[in-house]
């Protein structure tokens, strides 16, 4: 991973040709009703496909998040243009796409043949010193990383988000800014959004100790500026447990792909980051291994197949572990040269026994819920500050279909009982609403509230999850991009 600034790095087939330049229509970032408390909206209940049969489909899983969103922020400090082939478009990159806009980064969008978006990064000299606006939505990768980059930049700026961001977890990070001489003044509760900072006069960091116990996202926020910062920096994980640390491996290895300098202390909780200017660069983002993951459960879920292409054959990401995973849980699981997985279900769903799970632990835990035994998930106390409280959510929802879920210090206990149909609320939250489509899957009568709230990560989800559920009926048709 460690190739020279500025090289490409290819991780899927780069289009081919570049295709027209085309203004696409910018997913709508605008805060969804449902989460503005005094308006009341009626809920939109999504009945979910159920599989009578076995699947046996094929899905093109969009490019990740995580890394989109990285690579954004590094071509915005980067020294020249960078060209970002197969870059997500959803309301997440989408809100970091607009944030970089206010920094006076230039974009430039190519709708390529085979319907990914290719994004051309241009820095201006120096970034934007504002004052601007950030709109965060309910990101954890904009709210947490564009301060750090605000803080490079010298800005003064203001930042909010959806009802549901503004009760997310954000101090650490503003805190190790604060550190640099960054001043902060909060117009709600402290340590949260909303609020304005001011960084015209960030100083060079000595050490910096930040709380990594909520999110990985303030380590990684810290890192990606790291380089920009005067003096680089030098950063040490306080007592506790990390949260998601998959997601800090990602932003370690992301950086050193681009020519950055990171040394790791011998125990993994320290980094070292040398100064510098990375070089404009070339990448191809990977489809979002995460996201792939409901459409690989499902093929245990029906005991049928489903294939998924581009699969890396090294990942950084935490849905690589989904091989392990759904192996354990008794899959069978191929990677095949032409680089397509293959999940297939053959027999009963064994629970399972599983830390740090990160994202895919609604996936999971839905997955889980239909298991013929008993599991145990840990490790992901965290997630009570994600989209939404996704310990409460998942015992709430998964009780609707007959499943007994203990919420525990830092996971979940997960007994599957007799199942029931039942209208599963997804909470704004992408995962939970994803969660419930694989439960509609294998349980006849569910209905699924704001299923367009997949939009965040995955905006043609609602499509691409009938067209695989759709070939239960048919085996010959194939799940569609
Ligand atoms: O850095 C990232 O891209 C992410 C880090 C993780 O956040 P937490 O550490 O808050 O779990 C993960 O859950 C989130 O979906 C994406
Ligand atoms: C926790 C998640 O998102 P965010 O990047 O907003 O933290 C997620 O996608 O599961």
């Amino acid at each position: 991973m460690n190739a020279p600034a500025g090289a490409r790095t290819s991780h899927a087939p780069t289009p081919q040709q570049p295709g027209p330049t085309v203004r696409i229509s910018p997913i709508n970032t605008a805060p969804s009703t449902g989460t503005t408390p005094s308006h009341h909206v009626e809920p939109q209940w999504w009945p979910a496909p159920f599989a009578a049969a076995p699947l046996d489909a094929t899905v093109l899983v969009p490019a990740s998040k995580s890394l989109t969103n990285r690579y954004l922020i590094l071509a915005a400090l980067a020294s020249s243009p960078s060209t970002i082939h197969n870059t997500l478009i959803s309301r997440d990159t989408e809100l970091m796409l607009n944030a970089l806009e206010a920094f006076g980064v230039q974009l430039e969008r190519t709708a390529q043949a085979d319907g990914s978006t290719t994004v051309r990064v241009v820095p201006p000299e120096r970034l934007a010193a504002g004052p601007l606006t950030v709109q965060c939505g309910l990101a954890g990768t904009v709210m947490r990383f564009v301060p750090a980059l605000a803080a490079v930049a010298g800005a003064q700026a203001d930042f909010d988000g959806d009802a549901a961001a503004r009760v997310r977890p954000m101090a650490p990070v503003l805190d190790a800014l604060a550190g640099l001489g960054v001043q902060f003044s909060f117009h709600g509760a402290p340590g949260m959004l909303p609020f304005t900072m001011d960084a015209r006069r960030l100083e060079a960091g000595a050490d910096v100790q930040i709380d990594g116990s909520a999110s990985s996202q303030f380590i990684s926020a810290m890192l990606l500026a790291a380089p920009a910062l005067p003096g680089g920096l030098r950063l040490r994980a306080a007592e506790g447990p990390l949260a998601s640390p998959d997601h800090i491996a990602m932003t370690v290895a992301t950086l050193r792909e681009l020519g950055a300098v990171v040394d790791l202390d011998e125990d993994g909780r320290g980094w070292s980051v040398q100064p510098q200017r990375i070089a404009g660069f070339t990448v191809t983002v990977e489809p979002d291994l995460s996201n792939a993951g409901p459409f690989l459960a499902a093929a245990l879920a029906t005991r049928g197949v489903v294939r998924v292409p581009f699969w890396p054959a090294t990942t950084t990401q935490v849905g690589g572990k989904w091989v392990q995973i759904l192996q354990a849980m008794g899959a069978q699981v191929s990677l095949g040269a032409d680089s397509v997985l293959t999940v297939r279900g053959t027999g009963p769903i064994r629970g399972i026994e599983y830390a740090d799970a990160s994202e895919l632990a609604p996936t999971l835990a839905a997955l889980c819920a239909l298991a013929d035994s008993p599991s145990k998930l840990t490790g992901i106390g965290h997630l009570r500050g994600h989209e939404t409280d996704r310990l409460a959510a998942l015992q709430a929802e998964l009780g609707k279909v007959g499943v007994q879920v203990t919420v525990t210090d830092d996971g979940l206990e997960i007994t599957p009982g007799p199942p029931r149909p039942g209208d599963l609320d997804s909470y704004e939250d992408h995962r939970m609403a994803t969660a419930g489509a694989l439960l509609g899957l294998a349980i006849d009568g569910v209905r699924v509230e704001n299923i367009a709230t997949t939009s965040k990560t995955m905006p043609d989800f609602p499509k691409q999850w009938a067209a695989m559920a759709a070939t239960a009926a048919n085996p010959a048709a194939e799940g569609s991009r």
